[in-house]
């Protein structure tokens, strides 16, 4: 067990994020503290989120806007709210320079020419849940930039691709507020003690068991899914494994990281590239489930690996969980 991990274990359950942020820092001598900064200005907006959340059905943060987003899919009060609270909280923090938003059709520039690292993220992930008060998510991945620091970001500081991230992880809005995120040393995980307005660490080294008992799929969509998944799932109820399926990403993938699973989001006959973006929800999650010890593949190909075209919003099929229920997949996606 490498020195890193031993001293992370040692830190205390109950320890502060800040504290948490603090030690490790100390742990890298060059480390000059951009990234802490940053991962606390997500933890900052992640917090203002979860009162937007929390109380969204007494203060009318409810309800589509009207219009869509650049997805095409109609965009609800609080993804634009989520959006603008990353949004500022990042460009106040000061040390990221841009942001690719679910949200933006284009880069969205913070003015901080200086910052050394950009965002890629999903403001609120499970939009189909926001109004009826089930678990939702924000995804994040972080990267350092590879244009001229002092000058504006661009578009290939987002295309370095999955293996290039130096940080990703999500915050989930649920039962409690989670923040679980890598930057490269495993998993963690702080839990949101709302009365005291603090992240405290809560699950210091996660690690997805190899098997699991649960299967995530909106089999809503079985008769527009490609041969292989059909068999797959076959093979899951023959197995008697257990279907669960929020409908919000972050949900149904945080439930899979404790108990083990697999969650699938195949192509389909409507979206034969797959619904989920490569950038801000496969590559982040793909990441960290990499440092827990699981797979991510969207097919026979594995996420991190799928190299990024120019298209900031491109989507991608995702199969992600216990590394074994992954690898059975994908030789029946290579058959
Ligand atoms: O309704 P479907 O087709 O099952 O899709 C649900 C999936 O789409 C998503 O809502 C897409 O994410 P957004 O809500 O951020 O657009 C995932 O969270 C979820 O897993
Ligand atoms: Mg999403
Ligand atoms: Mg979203």
């Amino acid at each position: 067990m490498s020195q890193t991990t031993e001293n992370t274990l040692a830190t205390p359950v109950g320890t502060t994020l800040e504290r948490y942020i603090m030690r490790k820092q100390a742990e890298f001598p060059f480390a000059t503290g951009e990234l802490s900064q940053l991962l606390r200005d997500i933890a900052l907006a992640g917090k203002i989120v979860n009162r937007d959340v929390n109380r969204a059905g007494l203060s009318r943060i409810t309800g589509a806007m009207g219009n869509n987003n650049v997805q095409g899919e109609a965009q609800q009060r609080l993804d634009v709210e989520a959006n603008i609270r990353f949004i500022r909280a990042l460009t106040n923090g000061g040390e990221c320079c841009a942001i690719l938003s679910e949200e933006n059709e284009e880069i969205v520039q913070t003015g901080n020419e200086h910052g050394k690292y950009v965002v890629a993220m999903d403001p609120l992930d499970g939009s189909s849940n926001i109004d009826v008060n089930v678990s939702i998510g924000t995804i994040f991945s972080i990267y350092r930039r590879v244009s001229r620091i002092g000058g504006p970001a661009r578009l290939e500081d987002f295309l370095q691709g999955g293996r290039a991230q130096i940080a990703a992880g999500y915050v989930l809005y649920g039962s409690s507020t989670m923040l679980v995120y890598t930057t490269g040393h495993g998993v963690v995980g702080f839990t949101y003690e709302t009365s005291l307005g603090e992240f405290f660490l809560s699950h210091p080294a996660i690690v997805i068991p190899q098997q699991g008992p649960v299967f995530s799929c909106n089999e809503g969509n079985w008769f527009d899914y490609p041969e292989f998944v059909r068999t797959f799932l076959m093979q899951c109820k023959e197995r008697r494994l257990t279907a669960r399926y929020v409908g919000s990403l972050v949900a149904d993938y945080h439930r899979n990281l404790f108990t083990g699973g697999i969650y699938l989001y195949p192509p389909t006959t409507a979206k034969p590239g797959g619904k989920l973006r490569l950038l801000y929800e496969c590559y982040p999650l793909a990441y960290l489930i990499e440092q827990a010890g699981g797979l991510a593949v969207t097919g026979a190909d594995v996420v991190l690996d799928v190299p990024p075209t120019a298209d900031l919003h491109q989507r991608a099929p995702l199969f992600v969980g216990s590394a074994e229920l992954v690898r059975e997949l994908q030789a029946v996606a290579a058959r």
